[in-house]
């Protein structure tokens, strides 16, 4: 009967928050305490195991990225990147200015626009400079995205290798959408050198944009990067005679003054490293990652109050006051030079913390 039922309930509800609130040996804590304790702590426990997992599995596919080339050397050392300053300021604040052709869904059914659904075919669409491409093209490229065509993996997301069906070698970097920044790091790299030819500058051929997807596609560079030649496994003798090191330094400094001098607005790449240097097979040097780029017009300088670079490599100046002009990039190549005359990297943790930034002059 419903009457009795109702009782029996109440009766029920009773006893269980009597008995939840039971006093146990543990420090004379109420029984319900103790569980909330050990519900809290095992999903604490939890949490954590599966991030360690993610890192694992993160340094799993770095590792195997390094030592899917036999014949690129490994790198044994990892920079980190700084954000000095005010972390709170927005260095992308005038992005909005910049305009991104993604071509507008048409009658074909061909595409979407940046933020809407995908619907696309296998069609590539010319934007002028580059070629717009679809999800479906990419994938088939890269084998769906597969582990054994990662070719490395940087702060802003994973870079695969490619075969485009006209036979075309590119490079894709399927930029991690943490926050907004795929969209930033798609922006500032399309705008800073997606018009630009010059072969000491990594040639952009076109991105994707679906959905919340981008992607960007390269010109694909075929041996590594100079941070691993510089740094990495190469054996008993480096490959980098003198000759080639000059040939290395003077085709950075060809693109990065054309990115000073050659372009208007001026181009400063914010991130000269070694790492960002890209090799072919005659060690033609190919400067890349424009991630970080930032576009000066008229103004001689910019400030900025979030600095932006890769520890080691940012100038002083940049790093105390925030502004920035094209003497970063040549501070930064500066660091460059140190490092192929030298064989050292500019950070060695190894030494006493005073030392840490090997090239910095006081
Ligand atoms: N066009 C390309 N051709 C061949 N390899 C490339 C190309 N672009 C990038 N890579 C390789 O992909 C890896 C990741 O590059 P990416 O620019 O994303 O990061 P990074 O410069 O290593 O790190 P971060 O962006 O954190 O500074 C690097 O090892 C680089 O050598």
């Amino acid at each position: 009967m419903p009457v009795t039922g109702e009782t029996d309930d109440g009766n029920n509800n009773h006893s269980i928050s009597h008995i939840l609130s039971y006093k146990t040996p543990l420090f004379n804590l109420k029984l319900y305490l103790v569980i909330s304790i050990f519900l809290a702590f095992f999903l604490l426990l939890f949490s954590f195991t599966i991030f360690l997992c993610c890192r694992l599995n993160r340094n799993a596919r770095k590792r195997k990225v390094k030592h899917s080339s036999g014949l690129i050397p490994l790198v044994s050392k990892e920079i980190v990147e700084i954000k000095a300053l005010d972390q709170h300021a927005d260095c992308f604040r005038d992005e909005g200015k910049i305009g991104i052709l993604v071509p507008k869904k048409s009658n074909e059914g061909v595409v979407d626009d940046a933020s809407g659904a995908s619907d696309v075919s296998g069609d590539a669409q010319n934007i002028g400079w580059g070629r717009w491409y679809s999800m479906r093209e990419l994938e088939m490229a890269t084998r769906g995205f597969a582990e054994e065509n990662v070719i490395g993996e940087g702060g802003y997301g994973i870079v695969f290798k490619g075969i485009l069906q006209d036979g075309s070698v590119v490079a894709v970097k399927n930029l991690l959408n943490n926050k907004g920044q795929a969209e930033k790091e798609f922006t500032v790299e399309v705008e800073a050198i997606g018009k630009v030819r010059h072969k000491n500058l990594v040639g952009l051929v076109g991105y994707c944009a679906e959905g919340a997807r981008r992607m960007l596609v390269y010109e694909y560079v075929d041996n590594g990067n100079l941070e691993q030649w510089l740094h990495g496994d190469v054996g008993p003798v480096s490959p980098l005679t003198w000759d080639i090191r000059m040939k290395i330094a003077i085709g950075t400094a060809k693109g990065l003054a054309y990115l000073h001098e050659g372009l208007e607005p001026k181009v400063v790449h914010r991130d000269v490293k070694s790492s960002n240097i890209l090799l072919d097979k005659k060690w033609n040097p190919k400067v890349s990652d424009f991630g970080l780029a930032k576009l000066l017009g008229s103004e001689a300088s910019y400030v900025t109050t979030r600095v932006m670079g890769t520890f080691g490599y940012v100038s002083p100046e940049y790093a105390s006051t925030g502004m920035l002009n094209e003497g970063s990039d040549v501070y930064s190549f500066g660091v460059l030079l140190m490092e192929i005359i030298t064989g050292r990297s500019p950070i060695d943790y190894s030494r006493p913390p005073g030392e840490v930034r090997v090239f910095l002059l006081q």
